[in-house]
């Protein structure tokens, strides 16, 4: 990939060795990128791509019900990520359960692509769309649904 991205890394705790185990199997594409990430989350990164030999860019923000997914929500809203891994614990309740949904909700406002599984992440990050410079994301209408203009 030509590009440089911007990209978020944030799991929950029961999902850490998901995101560790992910890293360590991207190791080479995460270290050409800038990544953010949440507090443990980041430190967990960087070591694991340190560990591979890699001299990883790790962002760290806050820990996550610190404000950490706030941190990275806003920092979408201001079109600095081009991408996010959201590694969820669906098993458990998290204390800060509006944050995790604001993270989301702005990722779905702001056309930012996020994998909330490894099979996502993997599929994004192979994409030949970061390169092509003819492809034009198309973010959400949020319109009235009008029939006629789909001949329906
Ligand atoms: O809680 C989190 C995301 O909602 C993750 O935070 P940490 O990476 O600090 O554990």
């Amino acid at each position: 990939m030509k590009k440089k991205l911007t990209i978020a890394l944030v799991a929950h705790d029961q999902r850490k060795a998901d995101m560790v185990d992910w890293v360590i199997y991207n190791a080479e594409f995460l270290s050409q990128h800038h990544l953010v990430c949440t507090g443990t989350t980041g430190a967990l990164v960087k070591r694991a791509l340190i560990n591979k030999g890699f001299q990883p860019e790790v962002e760290c923000k806050n820990s996550g019900p610190m404000g950490g997914d706030v941190e990275i929500a806003a920092m979408v809203v201001e079109k600095k990520i081009n991408l996010a891994v959201f590694l969820i614990d669906d098993l458990n309740p998290q204390p800060h359960e509006a944050d995790i949904m604001m993270l989301l909700r702005q990722c779905r406002v702001h056309n930012v692509p996020i994998a909330c599984n490894r099979y996502s992440a993997d599929l994004m990050i192979t994409s030949t769309l970061w390169d092509d410079e003819t492809y034009v994301p198309t973010p959400p209408r949020y319109e009235k649904f009008d029939r006629d203009k789909f001949n329906l």
